[in-house]
C-alpha cells in the first residue's frame, strides 16, 4: 500500500507539532521516521493510523484519503515500545487477538486461527511458544510476539513505534537484523519511530530526518549520510567536527595548506563537517592539515585521539583503525597531518573568526590588517 501525506499540519494548543508535511512512501517500502525528541515523529505515525487528527493536509492510502476512514478500517498493525501484550492471555491467544474480535462472516474459525498463530509464531521464530504467557518470555521474544500479533491481521501498513527502545543494545541489534529479514518476508509498507540513528541507517530503506515538526531531509541511507542538507543532519546522523577552513579557487585551504579540494556551492569563509571515523593520517603526497596529538586511546580494534588542528586551534576527534602502520605510533605531543576521505562543507559558523581559518599565527596581525 502506497502512502501520500500532502501539507500535514498539527497544532497542539499554540504549540506547532507538525509543519506542512509533504511525504510520499512507496508500497513495500521500509521508512524510518529518524528526529530528536519532541520532533514530531510519533505525532506524524498517529495521524497516518488515525489516532491523532491534522489540522490542516490529507493522508492517502493507495491514492485514496483516509480522512473518514475509522481505525479499525485502514488495516494497520501496531507495535509499540512497550510490549502491551495482554498479560492474561497465553501467546498463542495474544498472537491471534485480531482474528478473534472479528465479527460475522470475516472471523475466521478456531482452526484457521490456531493455524494462523502457529504459522506467525513460526514466521517470527517463536514456535513452540504459544502456550506460555508473557511473563515467561524475555524482553526482545515479546516485542516479537507483538510484532506477529501486528501481522495476524494482514496490515497493509505497519506502524512501529520505538519497538526496541526498551531492550538492551545487544537485543535491539538482533532485531534490527530480524526485522529487515521479516519484512523482505512480508513485504508490507513500514514505518518505524527511531531516535537511534544507527537503528535508522542499519534498517531503513529510506531515512525521513524529523526537526522541529518540519522534514529537515528525506534520502536513501546513503544519500542523507553521504550528503547531509544541513549541518542539523550532520550532527543528527552521528559524531561531528568542525573545522573552519577558507574555499578558494576550487580548494579548501587552511593557512597556505590546501587541505582538500572542493567545488560546491559554499565560498569564502566556510566550515568543514567532517566525522572521527573519516580523518586518516595523511601520506607525503596527500592533501591534508597539520595537527598535534593532545591524548591516545586504544579501544580494541579502534585507535581514538584528539588532536588539536595547527593554526585554527580547533580540537578534534579522530578514530583509525589500529592495523595501520602510522596508527600503532600515535602518541600525545606527536606532530602529525591528517587527511579528509569523506567531508561536508557548509557556511561558516557564526564563532568562526576568519583570522582563525586564514592565516598561520605569525601572519595574523598582518592580514588582519588587510581585512581591516
Ligand atoms: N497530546 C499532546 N498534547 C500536547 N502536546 C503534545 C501532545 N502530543 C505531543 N505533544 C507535543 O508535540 C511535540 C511532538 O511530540 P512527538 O511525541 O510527536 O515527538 P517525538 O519526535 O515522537 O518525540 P519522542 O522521540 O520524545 O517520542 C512535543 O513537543 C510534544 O510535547
Amino acid at each position: 500500500m502506497d502512502i501520500t501525506l500532502k501539507n500535514i499540519s498539527k497544532h497542539f494548543g499554540h504549540f506547532h507539532a507538525l509543519d506542512s508535511i509533504d511525504l510520499q512512501i512507496q508500497s513495500g517500502e521500509l521508512i524510518a521516521l529518524l528526529g530528536p525528541s519532541g520532533s514530531g515523529k510519533t505525532t506524524l505515525l498517529r495521524i497516518i493510523a488515525g489516532l491523532e487528527f491534522a489540522d490542516a493536509g490529507a493522508v492517502y492510502f493507495g491514492g485514496e484519503d483516509v480522512a473518514a476512514t475509522p481505525l479499525r478500517k485502514r488495516q494497520i498493525g501496531f507495535v509499540f515500545q512497550h510490549y502491551a501484550l495482554f498479560k492474561h492471555m497465553t501467546v498463542g491467544d495474544n498472537v491471534s487477538f485480531g482474528l478473534r474480535i472479528r465479527k460475522g462472516e470475516v472471523r475466521p474459525d478456531k482452526v484457521a486461527i490456531r493455524r494462523r498463530a502457529d504459522e506467525l509464531l513460526d514466521l517470527v521464530q517463536l514456535s513452540g511458544l504459544g502456550d506460555r504467557y508473557p511473563h515467561q518470555l524475555s524482553g526482545g521474544q515479546r516485542q516479537r510476539v507483538a510484532l506477529a500479533r501486528a501481522l495476524a491481521i494482514e496490515p497493509k501498513v505497519l506502524l512501529l513505534d520505538e519497538p526496541f527502545g526498551a531492550l538492551d543494545a545487544k537485543v535491539r541489534k538482533e532485531l534490527r537484523q530480524w526485522l529487515r529479514e521479516l519484512h523482505q518476508q512480508t513485504g508490507v509498507t513500514t514505518l518505524f519511530v527511531t531516535h537511534d540513528q544507527e537503528e535508522a541507517l542499519e534498517l531503513a530503506d529510506r531515512v525521513v530526518i524529523m526537526n522541529g515538526g518540519r522534514i529537515a531531509q528525506v534520502g536513501s541511507v546513503d544519500e542523507v549520510y553521504e550528503q547531509p542538507a544541513s549541518p542539523k543532519v550532520f550532527d543528527f546522523l552521528g559524531s561531528t567536527n568542525r573545522i573552519p577552513v577558507v574555499q578558494r579557487e576550487n580548494s579548501l585551504v587552511i593557512g597556505d595548506q590546501h587541505i582538500a579540494s572542493y567545488s560546491g556551492d559554499y565560498t569564502g569563509n566556510v566550515t568543514v563537517y567532517v566525522r572521527p571515523s573519516d580523518l586518516r593520517v595523511a601520506g607525503d603526497d596527500d592533501a591534508g592539515f597539520e595537527a598535534i596529538v593532545l591524548n591516545v586511546q586504544r579501544t580494541g580494534p579502534i585507535v581514538r585521539a584528539t588532536v588539536e588542528v595547527q593554526y585554527t586551534g580547533q580540537r578534534i576527534s579522530v578514530e583509525m583503525p589500529h592495523l595501520h602502520h602510522d596508527v600503532k605510533k600515535l602518541h600525545a605531543q606527536q606532530k602529525l597531518r591528517l587527511r579528509l576521505m569523506q567531508f561536508s562543507v557548509f557556511a561558516a559558523e557564526a564563532n568562526s573568526t576568519v583570522e582563525s581559518a586564514l592565516v598561520p599565527p605569525h601572519l595574523i596581525g598582518r592580514e588582519r590588517l588587510r581585512l581591516a
